[in-house]
């Protein structure tokens, strides 16, 4: 024991300096382990903000956080009262529901009142009973963090991160880092979700919600350079609705767009996944059929004169007008040492001026283009 009452003894000095030795040695493992952390936060929040899609933010937010922190088990509840994260995410090709992670929930308060309270991180033990609804398959975490996302004060959603260790997450531990880091993913998320809007509107039809020109453009290449390589049949329809002004000088333009609206759903209906349908402009619509010859590209063609001739269009008020359409048809040619953006440029030509012959032939028919 240091004698306390007169000057330290040399063994005093010794032990108290031992003691200091050991509280800076302390002191330091501290400094470095929080230089590690912060050093793994500030990575963490760097490849967040560098996400430019949507995928790409919540692969990042799931399986980039599971493996830089090492948790076994981490969940998003994102919440998306109009379904636009899910219909952004049908549009990149992801099924909403094939990511098991990540819940989308109309209300986060009637999905957990006590969830959607939380205005800063909540870290303690796990118990089933309070979290399972979080953590569904949390039934070997020990303790859990509960982070939620906030945009001007307002709940977006929730990360749940979830370790084996009991330790891992306490009331003891400061949250700064964590609050910090749902922030920017809340952030990160706003401003993805805005990009792929402008980005899915740049190219989508509004009325009718098929791709625009603008896309056709941008994929007809691709799709004969595809053709051209691997030798594959590509066929190209224009379709054009018959005496389309009638209806809007008859019926109005509201009535005119719900027979577009119409036109679309029903060709859709007949198309493969790998179609691709697009208003090309006006009443007409372009597809471009990936692997379809001539013959087949017909046989479809024919199939949606039909099926838009057979049954009259609903407009308002209850009343309904008999459509019908003219079709171009042109199959992809195949020209020694012609280029991409020539065979291209061909192939919508030659189909516009298929669907022109089927007009002054008399409308509501089908017409191939002419060797
Ligand atoms: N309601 C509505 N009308 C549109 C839209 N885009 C173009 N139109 C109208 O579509 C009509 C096309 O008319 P025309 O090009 O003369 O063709 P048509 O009456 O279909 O006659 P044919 O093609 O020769 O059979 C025009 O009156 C355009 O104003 C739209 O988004 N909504």
């Amino acid at each position: 024991m240091p004698n306390t009452t007169s000057n330290p003894s040399s063994s005093d000095l010794a032990f108290i300096n031992r003691q200091l030795k050991q509280q800076l040695k302390a002191l330091t493992r501290e400094a470095s382990h929080n230089e590690v952390v912060l050093k793994r936060f500030h990575d963490r929040e760097l490849t967040l903000l560098a996400t430019e899609t949507l995928p790409e933010l919540l692969s990042c937010l799931i399986d980039g956080m599971k493996s830089s922190f090492d948790l076994p088990n981490i969940k998003l509840v994102l919440h998306d009262p109009d379904h636009e994260l899910r219909h952004l995410l049908l549009h990149s090709g992801i099924e909403p529901e094939s990511l098991p992670d990540i819940r989308f929930i109309d209300q986060i308060e009637h999905f957990s009142p006590k969830l959607a309270r939380y205005k800063s991180p909540w870290l303690g033990p796990f118990t089933n009973q309070d979290h399972a609804l979080l953590f569904p398959d949390g039934t070997l975490l020990k303790s859990i963090a509960i982070l939620p996302m906030l945009r001007r004060s307002k709940l977006v959603g929730l990360i749940g991160l979830g370790s084996h260790d009991p330790n891992r997450f306490t009331r003891h531990h400061a949250s700064d880092f964590l609050n910090r880091l749902a922030t920017i993913s809340a952030i990160c998320l706003e401003n993805t979700a805005n990009r792929e809007h402008l980005v899915v509107a740049g190219l989508t039809d509004a009325l009718t919600g098929l791709h625009n020109r603008r896309y056709l453009e941008s994929r007809l290449e691709e799709e004969v350079t595809r053709a051209l390589r691997y030798q594959h049949a590509l066929s190209c329809l224009f379709i054009d609705a018959d005496h389309f002004k009638r209806i809007n000088d008859t019926h109005g333009h509201g009535a005119g767009d719900s027979v577009l609206r119409e036109i679309a759903l029903r060709v859709k209906e007949c198309l493969r996944a790998s179609d691709i349908a697009t208003r090309y402009g006006g009443e007409e619509f372009a597809l471009l059929l990936p692997q379809t010859d001539a013959i087949e590209a017909c046989n479809l063609a024919e199939r949606i004169r039909q099926r838009i001739e057979d049954k009259p269009i609903a407009i308002h008020g209850g009343e309904s007008v008999s459509m019908t359409v003219s079709i171009g048809v042109a199959p992809m040619r195949y020209e020694k040492n012609a280029n991409t953006q020539d065979v291209s440029g061909k192939l919508l030509d030659e189909a516009d001026k298929s669907l022109y012959v089927a007009k002054e032939s008399g409308r509501n028919q089908v017409q191939l283009a002419e060797q």
